[in-house]
């Protein structure tokens, strides 16, 4: 299922919860009069039955006590055993597969719980958040609902079977500080945490923690057979290394600090950039000017402000929604998890709307639509990310697969406001740019003599609160020749390094 992917269809999962609810209500209603019904028949019952009788045969040898004993046992026992198991009120309780099939209403699977997880794990880490407020309920200064030590074990969990052990760790920790503060504390929900931090531990190669966390969980539960596949595990992991990722590297951590402000452009970065009117190339700029802000001269990029209208955005999301779908990514099978968003593909010759926001892409760019590919929507949910990429491609192939050449330009269109989190980052450059309705960011992806500029690397920041909607449009090398020649020599010299930073460690 793909729930977590995107903010489209979530809602409806409030109202399969408002059934289910009600439909519970429903339950405990019809219980509560059954048991009533049987407070009343043990008083009855009660009335009837002597209680502790002297002369037992005495009692008994009254006609109507012995018949009303008889009656009891023979016809109102039985009744009763019969109400007791006329389990029509549960029945009512519409179950979950049955509501899911016969209502078409939606529901969610693991899947979307693990995701759900890990976004909340990626917030977290991305915009290195006080653990202990977050999981108290504080997001952005604002208090919503706080987690319990199982919820941040399962988060752990999660993260731990996605090989993130670092942060699995600090979640698990905090999952600790909270078991030790709840009624559930006993032996063995605590010997069960130190396993899990006892896993992470042994997987980073931290041989204290491990040994530490193996001794906790013998202490606290000595027949525990977690200890000795926990040793085990020990001894065999220290030989192994430390697993190193894509998350571990330079790369990553720019990433991050780009998309929380704490690399900005420095300003000799910024010397040379300006904020200005765009008047040209094409004479209808004369008429309607943009304002434009430069982020970066080499490679080129800038920002245009109130390049779209509301009433063009309401148009793009509303047909955007009938086809939305979650996002693939050119070169991978399936779904991926460094990229969690939904998308639209539109072709531009079949929506009136997009024709004259192509003729503004053209305007501003000065390049050709031609061989555009179609319009592009995305709506990311909470926790929805792009991880750093080009979106050009340095493999030819790839791009003539998909026709008409490579990936010269990109112009992305902001189509709402993100409270908190959503920037387009790009790590190289050290440029953030906040996700605000209306605004288009456009920049160069490929060097002149045709290669990836590895500097353009970007990616999409998790959104934290809010929902984020943009649309790409990738402009195509092929029908650029008279408007963006090529270079004749290679020119790629200044970006190549960008490309090792990644593949070092992934
Ligand atoms: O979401 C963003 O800000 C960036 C999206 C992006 O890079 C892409 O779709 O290729
Ligand atoms: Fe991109």
């Amino acid at each position: 299922s793909d729930f977590f992917a995107s903010q489209v269809g979530f809602d409806s999962l409030l109202i399969t919860e408002k059934l289910l609810l009600s439909n519970l209500e429903k339950y405990v209603e019809a219980a509560q009069e059954k048991l009533t019904e049987i407070d009343g028949i043990i008083e009855n019952i009660s009335k009837e039955h002597p209680g502790n009788v002297d002369n037992l045969e005495n009692y008994l040898s009254n006609p109507i006590r012995a018949f009303s004993l008889l009656k009891r046992l023979v016809i109102t026992w039985p009744e009763i055993k019969e109400n007791l198991e006329d389990n029509t009120a549960r029945d009512n309780f519409v179950y979950i597969k049955s509501l899911h099939q016969s209502f078409d209403l939606k529901y969610p699977d693991q899947q979307d719980f693990k995701g759900a997880s890990l976004a909340l794990a990626r917030i977290q880490d991305t915009y290195d958040l006080n653990i202990r407020n977050l999981t108290e309920g504080i997001v952005n200064k604002k208090y919503s609902q706080r987690l319990s030590w199982i919820d941040c074990f399962y988060i752990g969990n999660f993260l731990y079977f996605s090989n993130l052990y670092k942060l699995a760790l600090v979640w698990i920790k905090e999952s600790e500080r909270k078991l030790l503060l709840s009624d559930d504390n006993n032996n063995s929900t605590l010997a069960n945490l130190y396993e899990n931090i006892a896993a992470n531990s042994i997987k980073l190669g931290l041989l204290s923690e491990s040994v530490e966390a193996i001794e906790k969980i013998s202490e606290l539960n000595p027949d525990s057979s977690g200890v000795a596949s926990r040793q085990e595990e020990l001894m065999n992991g220290l030989g192994e290394g430390v697993l190193r990722t894509y998350k571990d590297s330079t790369e990553y951590d720019l990433y991050k600090k780009v998309c929380r402000d704490e690399i900005v452009p420095s300003p000799s970065q910024q010397r040379n950039l300006r904020c200005r009117y765009k008047i040209g190339p094409e004479p209808y700029l004369k008429l309607a000017a943009f304002k434009m802000e430069e982020l970066s001269l080499d490679p080129y990029a800038v920002l245009y402000y109130n390049a779209i209208s509301n009433k063009e955005i309401d148009l793009i999301k509303s047909n955007a929604q009938a086809n939305i779908h979650i996002s693939t990514v050119v070169g991978y099978q399936g779904l991926v998890d460094h990229r969690i968003s939904k998308q639209a593909w539109l072709p531009y010759k079949d929506y009136d709307f997009l024709k004259p926001i192509s003729q503004r892409i053209t305007d501003l760019t000065g390049l050709s639509m031609m061989d555009a590919e179609h319009f592009q929507v995305v709506n990311y949910g909470m926790g929805g990310h792009y991880e750093p990429h080009t979106d050009s491609f340095e493999k030819m192939e790839k791009a003539q697969k998909l026709d008409h050449g490579n990936r010269i330009a990109t112009a992305l269109f902001y189509l709402s406001n993100v409270d908190f989190g959503g920037s387009t980052a790009f790590p190289y450059l050290s440029v953030n740019v906040k996700a605000e309705k209306g605004k288009l960011l456009y920049w160069e992806n490929i060097h002149a003599g045709g290669d990836v500029d590895f500097r353009t690397k970007h990616a999409g920041c998790p959104v934290v609160l809010g929902n984020k909607w943009i649309a790409n449009a990738w402009l195509r090398s092929g029908d650029q020749a008279f408007r963006r020649p090529c270079g004749l020599k290679n020119d790629n010299a200044v970006s190549v390094d960008f490309k090792q930073i990644t593949y070092l460690n992934k």
